[in-house]
């Protein structure tokens, strides 16, 4: 079995769907289907949208495999052997539009769009979801870190508690679109371009008969790059002395060594401490690294204290996005087709914020051209042009109605670029590079009142009157059909 054939990565649900659709002789009637989360991740004013180049590298290979049609046939009775056909023949022959990858975006916006046969589309809502999901929580995690170190080095040192081989890389090069510097994770340094950086671990002092011995061969070994941890047996009289001699021996040989790495106890008082001591023995660019399950928060409260640290190693926190694990992205269906044209859909729930937004829809970014700033982001149908036109539009609040503006000199940025069209991939990826720049200039086109960490405001994200109606409108037609049944 070839683990990285992702046909069945899939719900069970999903192939038995296609079954009945491929049953009934419907699996070829098209449908649209919109991904978007409903709250913002860690209480954060905005998301950093992530995952589509692993969407694009799962749809342009998804093929069923004998092996894994074989084993489809022994696993489920009720599939007919020519079902099987069709899923050989399957290809991704839709529509994908997606937000750019490096993108702020924000809750109840449609971030990618498939119109597809309802046997693609369907198929791929568990993987697409599986990669947008977490690759965005991690962005998203990594640009709160970002925030409150936005002039030091960060580096992503998560992988050995990350769940599992796939979250380490996928998550590293979520880290490093968000502005981490590098990884310590070598293979996702060698698949993204990532820089892999790293120290060294204790287990290297501990295999010394002096703490000193360890540093000096370790330094000898690497010294252009060398920092060296000086924690395992007491920071401030052994480790920090020590690597003190071991870079002023360097210094002699007219070398420099990079840093020094505290990853225990009082990060504030050792790093200041530590600092005073290098800047004494005249070594002012030996660089502080510190470590030990740090987050924003912590990192935050180490700078409030007056902390010395440069670069900062975050692993744990970052990669599991511990303080909320799941992003709660959702893919739902927005139209379906009947007599050949679309009819939206709506889902109807017992909790309101569930209520889903019908129709056929795109999103725009409106930026005010007098301030350059975004004011809000505004989704329309597809077939609504007075945005496109930059006609006056009125953006009103979803919830409180009678609150509203009207805006008229702005660009709309239609945030849903074409990434396949009749499945074939128009896209060009950017480089990761390029990504993690795009993100950056990202930040510049937002008020920091909607990017701060405690308490933002929030961003508005608007329907347009023709959404908004036919919302209300569907919402009526099923009271009404329910009321009519009872
Ligand atoms: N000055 C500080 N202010 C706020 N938090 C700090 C400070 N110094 C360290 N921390 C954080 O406190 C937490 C616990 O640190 P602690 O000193 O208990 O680590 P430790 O137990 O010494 O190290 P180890 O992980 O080796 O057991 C860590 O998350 C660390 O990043
Ligand atoms: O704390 P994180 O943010 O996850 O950063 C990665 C941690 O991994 C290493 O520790 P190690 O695996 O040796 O374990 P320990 O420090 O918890 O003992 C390193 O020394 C960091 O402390
Ligand atoms: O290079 C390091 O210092 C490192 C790498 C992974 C985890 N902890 C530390």
């Amino acid at each position: 079995m070839n683990v990285h054939d992702l046909a069945l990565h899939t719900d069970k649900y999903q192939i038995n769907m296609m079954y009945a659709h491929w049953f009934h002789g419907t699996e070829n009637n098209r449908a649209v289907f919109e991904a978007f989360f409903r709250k913002r991740p860690f209480k954060n004013g905005f998301a950093v949208f992530a995952g589509l180049q692993r969407i694009v590298d799962y749809l342009s290979s998804l093929r069923f495999s004998e092996e894994t049609l074989a084993y489809l046939a022994e696993q489920e009775e009720n599939y007919d052997p020519k079902f099987l056909d069709a899923l050989r023949e399957f290809r991704f022959t839709g529509d994908l539009y997606c937000v750019k990858e490096g993108t702020i975006v924000f809750p109840n916006e449609p971030l990618i769009r498939v119109e597809a046969r309802i046997f693609e589309a369907q198929l791929i809502e568990t993987a697409v979801l599986n990669f947008m999901n977490y690759q965005t929580l991690i962005a998203t995690k990594a640009a709160r870190i970002k925030q409150v170190a936005p002039d030091d080095i960060l580096l992503e040192f998560g992988t050995r508690r990350a769940q599992e081989a796939d979250a380490a890389v996928w998550g590293a090069r979520s880290a490093y679109i968000a502005g981490f510097h590098a990884t310590s994770n070598v293979r996702a340094g060698m698949l993204f371009d990532i820089p892999a950086k790293g120290t060294h671990a204790h287990s290297w002092v501990q295999d010394h008969d002096s703490e000193l011995e360890s540093f000096e061969r370790f330094a000898e070994a690497l010294p252009n790059t060398v920092t060296l941890l000086v924690d395992t047996y007491d920071t401030l009289k052994s480790g920090v002395p020590n690597a003190i001699k071991v870079a002023k021996h360097m210094e002699s040989q007219g070398k420099r060594m990079g840093g020094i790495r505290l990853d225990s106890g009082d990060l504030a008082y050792l790093s200041k401490q530590a600092r005073q001591m290098l800047d004494e023995a005249g070594l002012p660019y030996v660089k502080i690294v510190a470590s030990n399950d740090l987050d924003e928060h912590t990192i935050l409260h180490l700078k409030s204290e007056g902390a010395r640290i440069d670069t900062w190693g975050v692993g744990t926190q970052l990669i599991t996005a511990s303080d909320q694990p799941s992003l709660g992205g959702v893919y739902k269906l927005v139209a379906r087709e009947q007599g050949g044209a679309y009819i939206p859909t709506i889902k109807i729930s017992g909790n309101p914020e569930k209520i889903t937004t019908p129709g056929f829809k795109t999103v725009y970014r409106i930026i005010n051209r007098a301030t350059g700033k975004a004011e809000a982001d505004y989704i329309a149908l597809t077939t609504e042009t007075d945005v496109r036109n930059g006609d006056r539009i009125k953006l009103f609040d979803p919830v409180h109605t009678y609150i509203h503006k009207f805006v008229t000199d702005y660009e709309a940025q239609d945030l849903l670029q074409p990434i396949f069209v009749n499945g074939e991939l128009l896209y060009e990826l950017p480089t990761l590079g390029q990504i993690r720049d795009y993100h950056e200039e990202q930040k510049q086109l937002f008020w920091p009142e909607y990017l701060r960490l405690l308490n933002p405001e929030l961003y508005p994200v608007d329907l347009s009157q023709e959404v908004w109606d036919m919302k209300m409108r569907l919402i009526h037609e099923h009271h009404q059909a329910t009321d009519d049944k009872n």
